[in-house]
């Protein structure tokens, strides 16, 4: 006769809950096993409801457990349906639609809800917590027709919240109690950077404000303080903490404090009932992050299993911000006192700042602004309690400023086995190492998928790398490499060795010598290889059209009703009469059909037929602007010292200067740079491959910015003080980026993979390389022409491309 299992009921299908569960099956436990969830969602990661909010994110792309999981582990389901009550006499817990499910062990992890400040208002429409998908969508929707937003508190939901209603375009103060964000986290030190780089970022702060009342009729239209001032918000956001949701708890009598209070193997004042995640107490802790309700999950699931397991003693918590281009880390201790010993560094030009605490010479503490490379090795200290030593301090504190040049890393080889190494997935050190030794998994991807590891915050990738570069060994390097395409397994840096090495000069040749699949390569392999040559010998190289891509090789956009688009150049968006009367008189005779400012201050000519490009580059006899090519498009500027009244530098000059300077030459990818006066930036360098920003009777310059697809926030790279030094340092950023981009990468995608550090160590603190890669692009620069020039002078292609196809 089959073995009676047992039934285990869990409510509340949040991401503890469900942890469990998945420990559980993986222990093989025998449960007839039951979910109820109030939300009508399958599991998903309530973490990345941050990242939904700023854009990175769709809700499809954080659900944890779709619902054929639940289905192919046999597991009941119920969402939208809320325990009501849990009856210990009978065994059964009863819902608020009717239904009624037996138990013999149950399971209560219905997390928390938002605090909502009892004030006066905070009823009205336009307030919101932020703690589900429906508050999400809620935010999301009010982004579309509301502008003036306030989040009430500035810890980590509060600043994430903010961070992603300014990406969507509303105007937003963060109104805080404190005069510190974050400050259950962060020192005054890391939180003032932290408000600084927020402000830069385009949040607005109100410290030190109580709010006693939400004002407007039906819906909010202010808040007003305690000091009696005052702030418009058509949107308010309450973000000032979660409160244990114990409601069916205390109506089904188990004992509640804060939380349901639990022993260490989470069972509740009840026989056979347990609570764990956010809504359970735990000597006296509610936690509020996942890396502690995985391990008291992991814990629970043995018990419930009847494995061998260590009662749960409690987690130390490290909390990382997760906005882009703000990088904050704590864990453990972060304010000093008298008896601890502080080792820290503060770099105010880079904004970078690093603590951390001991006491009694144990690691006790950390924090980290501006360079979070660190942050797993320190909390791994803090988590182990490690003691100082010389070796550990050269490790974390390195011997460059802020740890630059520091050995990178902690040593995974000393781990344990049953170290969590992915805190927000309960993922040891073991089931990373078996999964690499069992499936012959080579990249972090597979890890992911498999265990789950690096899916939520990502913090502990670099870890996972670690491991995973540890199993593999030597085979590590090799593993890592990927074919830049189908066609071949070399990598890019190694087709670029095999050019140099064999002295390659064209893209056949490539293709033939290093032995291509496929004799003809593909359109992916084609206009890399051609570019790689380019780039390597702009002297010699013969451009190979073939391998262009079309717009390239027709010199224009071909649009979606088969007519281009003509955008010829304005030296840095300034353009004059005679040439808008040249653009006019062109626009009219060809018949175009919209002539459009773009975004990067020029006229598009829109609607040009194919046949009459070459007429329309020669009457215009200006300039390409290149809309259509992997180079330089615009340098986009502000009005600057000349006329502006806060401009502190010359931007429409140097913009000019520097578009006249790398106009024509080949990038990996689309090349764009803004150039500003002063900081206030209204030509909006952040978004740029280089943004300039005039500053401190100098310039800062900014790169890896990206508007497009995947946002992200240019890097602050370095202040210079004169113009020849800007454009030394602009050369040879581009030339290190033209040399070990790969093709069609983004600075913004080649600044995270090269690491912003490594990219300074090689331009700022090495002179002769910067001056030797500033020598490189000068010569590359000297071998340029302008395309519609070249085509108007070279009959056979004018023929060719524009006259022979005619249709
Ligand atoms: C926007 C945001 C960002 C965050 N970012 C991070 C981060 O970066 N790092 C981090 O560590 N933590 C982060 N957190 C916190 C983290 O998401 C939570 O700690 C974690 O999700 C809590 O899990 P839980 O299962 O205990 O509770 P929950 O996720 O709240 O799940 C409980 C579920 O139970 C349901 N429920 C409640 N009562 C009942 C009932 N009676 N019957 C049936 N169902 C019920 C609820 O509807 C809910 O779906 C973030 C939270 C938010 C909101
Ligand atoms: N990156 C992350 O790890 C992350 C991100 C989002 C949320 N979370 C978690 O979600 C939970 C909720 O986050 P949270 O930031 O709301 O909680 P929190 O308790 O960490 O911060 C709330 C903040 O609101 C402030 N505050 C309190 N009353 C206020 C008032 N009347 N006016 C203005 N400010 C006031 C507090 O000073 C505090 O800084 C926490 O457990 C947090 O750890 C974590
Ligand atoms: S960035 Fe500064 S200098 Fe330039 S227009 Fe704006 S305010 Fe004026
Ligand atoms: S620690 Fe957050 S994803 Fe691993």
């Amino acid at each position: 006769m089959a073995e009676k299992r047992e039934k285990l009921v869990l409510v509340g299908n949040g991401m503890a809950g469900i942890g469990t569960i998945e420990q559980i099956l993986k222990l093989g436990g025998a449960y007839d096993i039951t979910v109820f969830g109030s939300e009508p969602h399958p599991n998903y990661n309530r973490i990345m409801l941050s990242y939904v909010l700023e854009g990175s994110k769709t809700l499809n792309d954080i659900i944890l457990n779709d619902w054929n999981w639940y289905e192919d582990n046999n597991i009941t389901l119920h969402t939208g349906t809320t325990v009501t009550r849990i009856d210990e006499g009978s065994k059964q817990v009863v819902t608020d639609n009717g239904m009624i499910a037996p138990y013999d062990k149950v399971i209560i992890a219905t997390g928390s809800n938002s605090f909502i400040l009892p004030v006066p208002g905070s009823d009205k429409e336009g307030v919101v917590g932020f703690r589900d998908i429906a508050d999400c969508d809620a935010m999301l929707a009010a982004a579309k027709q509301y502008n003036k937003a306030a989040v009430i508190g500035g810890g980590l939901l509060g600043l994430e919240a903010a961070k992603g209603l300014v990406n969507l375009g509303m105007d937003v103060t963060v109104v805080h109690l404190m005069e510190d964000l974050m400050e259950r986290q962060l020192d005054r030190n890391a939180s003032s950077m932290l408000q600084a780089e927020l402000e830069r970022q385009g949040v607005k702060f109100a410290m030190g404000k109580q709010t006693v009342e939400l004002t407007g009729e039906q819906r909010v239209s202010g808040l007003r303080f305690s000091d009696d001032s005052t702030l418009e918000a058509d949107f308010v956001v309450m973000a000032v903490g979660i409160k244990p949701n114990v409601t069916l708890a205390k109506e089904s009598g188990i004992t509640v404090n804060r939380g349901i209070v639990v022993d260490d193997y989470l069972q509740t004042s009840m026989q056979n009932i347990y609570s764990i995640g956010e809504c359970a107490e735990h000597r006296g802790v509610c936690y509020g992050l996942v890396a502690p309700l995985f391990e008291q999950g992991m814990v629970l699931a043995k018990h419930l299993c009847g494995s061998e397991t260590k009662p749960y003693e409690g987690s130390i918590v490290s909390t990382k911000l997760k906005i882009s281009g703000v990088d904050v880390f704590s864990a453990g201790e972060f304010l000093d006192s008298p008896e601890h010993t502080v080792i820290s560094s503060k770099d105010e030009w880079k904004r970078t700042y690093k603590k951390i605490l001991l006491k009694n010479n144990v690691v006790v503490g950390a924090v980290l602004f501006g360079d979070v490379t660190e942050s797993a090795n320190l909390q791994k200290l803090v988590k182990q309690g490690s003691v100082m030593t010389d070796e550990i301090y050269t490790e974390v504190m390195g011997t460059g400023c802020c740890g630059s040049g520091a050995k990178k890393g902690t040593s995974v080889e000393a781990m344990a086995d049953e170290e969590i190494v992915c805190g927000c997935n309960g993922v040891t050190k073991k089931a990373i190492v078996d999964a690499v030794t069992e499936n012959g998994f080579t990249t972090v991807d597979e890890i992911k998928a498999c265990t789950g590891a690096t899916r939520s915050c990502g913090g502990c990738k670099p870890v996972v790398e670690q491991i995973l570069q540890f199993v593999l060994g030597d085979s590590f390097q090799q593993a890592a490499k990927q074919g830049i395409c189908g066609c071949t397994t070399l990598s890019r840096d190694e087709i670029v060795a095999e050019i140099t090495a064999k002295g390659l000069k064209t893209t056949k040749e490539v293709m033939n010598v290093l032995e291509w699949k496929q004799e003809e390569g593909c359109s992916k392999c084609r206009p890399a290889i051609n570019y790689y040559l380019g780039m390597m010998n702009p002297d010699t190289h013969q451009d190979e059209k073939e391998s262009r891509f079309v717009n390239e090789r027709m010199g224009a956009n071909i649009q979606k009703d088969g007519t281009y688009t003509v955008i010829p150049r304005m030296y840095g968006g300034v353009t004059t009469p005679e040439d808008l009367k040249k653009i006019a008189d062109v626009s009219l005779k060809y018949d175009v059909k919209v002539v459009k400012v773009t975004g990067g201050q020029r006229l598009d000519l829109i609607g040009v037929k194919k046949e009459d490009l070459p007429k329309v580059w020669e009457e215009l006899d200006m300039p390409s602007g290149y809309g259509y090519a992997k180079s330089l498009r615009t340098v986009k500027t502000c009005v600057g010292s000349q006329f502006c009244r806060f401009g502190t530098q010359d931007s429409l000059g140097m913009g000019a200067l520097i578009e006249r300077k790398y106009e024509r030459l080949d990038f990996p990818a689309k090349f764009k740079i803004a150039v500003n006066g002063c900081p206030r930036n209204c030509a909006e360098s952040c978004t740029k491959d280089i943004g300039i920003v005039g500053n401190d009777g100098g310039w800062e310059v900014f790169i890896g910015g990206n508007g497009g697809i995947k946002p992200r926030i240019a890097d602050s790279f370095c202040k210079i003080k004169t113009d020849e030094e800007l454009i030394e340092v602009c050369s040879a950023v581009m030339q290190y980026y033209r040399e070990t981009g790969n093709y069609l990468e983004r600075t913004s995608e080649w600044v995270e993979r090269m690491g912003l550090e490594q990219i300074q160590m090689v331009i700022l603190n090495n002179e002769d390389n910067r001056k030797e890669l500033a020598a490189r692009i000068d010569f590359a620069l000297t071998q340029v022409t302008d395309p519609w020039k070249k085509m108007l002078n070279d009959s056979s292609t004018r023929t060719a491309l524009f006259e022979e196809t005619r249709v």
